[in-house]
C-alpha cells in the first residue's frame, strides 16, 4: 500500500502544501485517539457557550477547534485560518502562502451518541490584495481551493482528500500510525436512488421541494425502490456517496435564518463538492455549481444538493427549472 507523502509528491503537489497538509493530519490523529477515549479522556458532552452561529459548542468542537489552531498556527506557511467555531479569521504569519478554513468536528450531534463524526478542511492561496488576516481572505470561490479534504472518525479513521486531481481515499493504520493509499480513485455512481435528507423539515420546504419528494416517497414510480439514509454527518454521508453513490440535501426552507438552509459554504460546502466533482459527480446550490459562487461572508449557507449527477440534475429540473 502506498503511503500519503509519496503519492502527494507524485500528484506534482509543492513541498510546503505537503508539509502544511502533513499538520493537518497530525492533528486529526490527536483528535481520532481523543474521540476514542470518548469519556475516558473527558470529551463528551456540551460546554455552556455558543458560537457565533447561536449553535451550544460541544466540548469536542472547541477541543478539536484549538488543537487545529494551535498547529496551523505554528506553521510559517500559514497566514491566517478561518472555523466554524471562530467568530473572525484568526491572524498567523503574515508572510504565509496559504490561508486554511476547517469545521473541525462536523457531526456534533452524533458526539454523545457514539455517530460518526469527522473533520473538513480546505486550503487556499493567500491573497495579497487584502490584509493577511482579514476575512476578506476567505471570500474565494471554491474553484480557487488547493486542496479538500476530511478525515472521519468511523469504526476505521480514513482519509479523503483532493488537492486538485483524483479523490482518494486513505486508511489509518494503527499499526504505525501512517495513512496509507486505499482506493487511489473514489467514483460517484451517475445514477442512484439512495438520498440522504432530513426529512422532519418537510412541512417548512417551499412547495416545489415537497413536490420533489412527494414524487420520491409515493407519487412516482420511477422512484420505486429509493431508499433513505442519513447519518447527521454531512462528512458521513457524503463518505457513503463517494463510496456507492446517491443524493446529499439540505434545502432552504421558509424558517427564519433558513433561506439558505444549514449548510455553511467556506468548510462545508465547498470542501465537499471539490470531492464529489473529482469524483465525477455534480454539487450544486438552487442550481447553481457550487463551486463558482461569489461568497460574502465566513458563515454564510448555501441551500446544498450534491452527488450523483442524474440525480442532482433531476433535482433542480424539477424544483428550479419548472
Ligand atoms: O440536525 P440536522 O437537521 O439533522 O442536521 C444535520 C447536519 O448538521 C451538521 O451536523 C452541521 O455540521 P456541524 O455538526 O459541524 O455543526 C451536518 O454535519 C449534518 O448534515
Ligand atoms: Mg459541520
Ligand atoms: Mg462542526
Amino acid at each position: 500500500m502506498k503511503r500519503l507523502i509519496p503519492v502527494l509528491k507524485n500528484d506534482g503537489v509543492e513541498t510546503d502544501l505537503i508539509m502544511l497538509i502533513r499538520t493537518i493530519l497530525a492533528t486529526s490523529k490527536e483528535i481520532a485517539f481523543r474521540v476514542g477515549q470518548g469519556e475516558l479522556a473527558g470529551v463528551l458532552g456540551s460546554t455552556l457557550d455558543e458560537n457565533i452561529q447561536g449553535e451550544v459548542q460541544k466540548k469536542l468542537d472547541v477541543i478539536a477547534n484549538q488543537l487545529l489552531k494551535d498547529m496551523l498556527l505554528e506553521e510559517d506557511s500559514v497566514a491566517a485560518i478561518a472555523s466554524e467555531e471562530e467568530d473572525h479569521a484568526v491572524p498567523g504569519n503574515p508572510d504565509g502562502r496559504y490561508i486554511v478554513a476547517f469545521d473541525p468536528l462536523d457531526g456534533s450531534s452524533n458526539i454523545d451518541v457514539n455517530g460518526q463524526i469527522g473533520t473538513i478542511f480546505t486550503i487556499y492561496a493567500k491573497r495579497d490584495d487584502v490584509p493577511h488576516d482579514s476575512d476578506e481572505q476567505f471570500v474565494q470561490a471554491g474553484i480557487k481551493q488547493l486542496c479538500a479534504g476530511y478525515v472521519l472518525y468511523g469504526p476505521s479513521t480514513l482519509l479523503v482528500m483532493s488537492t486538485g486531481g483524483p479523490t482518494r481515499c486513505y486508511t489509518l493504520d494503527l499499526t504505525h500510525g501512517g495513512f496509507l493509499l486505499t482506493t487511489p480513485e473514489m467514483t460517484v455512481a451517475h445514477e442512484s436512488k439512495e438520498f440522504a435528507v432530513n426529512m422532519a423539515n418537510y412541512r417548512y420546504w417551499h412547495e416545489t421541494i415537497q413536490t420533489y419528494f412527494d414524487n420520491v416517497l409515493y407519487a412516482s414510480q420511477a422512484f420505486e425502490k429509493s431508499s433513505m439514509r442519513w447519518s447527521a454527518a454531512m462528512v458521513g454521508d457524503i463518505h457513503r456517496i463517494l463510496s456507492r453513490g446517491g443524493t446529499f440535501l439540505y434545502p432552504e426552507d421558509k424558517r427564519a435564518g433558513n433561506d439558505n438552509g444549514k449548510i455553511r459554504l467556506l468548510y462545508e460546502a465547498n470542501p465537499l463538492s471539490m470531492l464529489i466533482e473529482n469524483a465525477g459527480g455534480q454539487a450544486s446550490a438552487r442550481g447553481q455549481r457550487i463551486l463558482t459562487i461569489e461568497p460574502h461572508s465566513l458563515h454564510q449557507r448555501v441551500a446544498v444538493v450534491m452527488g450523483s449527477s442524474s440525480a442532482v440534475a433531476f433535482f433542480n429540473r424539477t424544483v428550479y427549472e419548472s
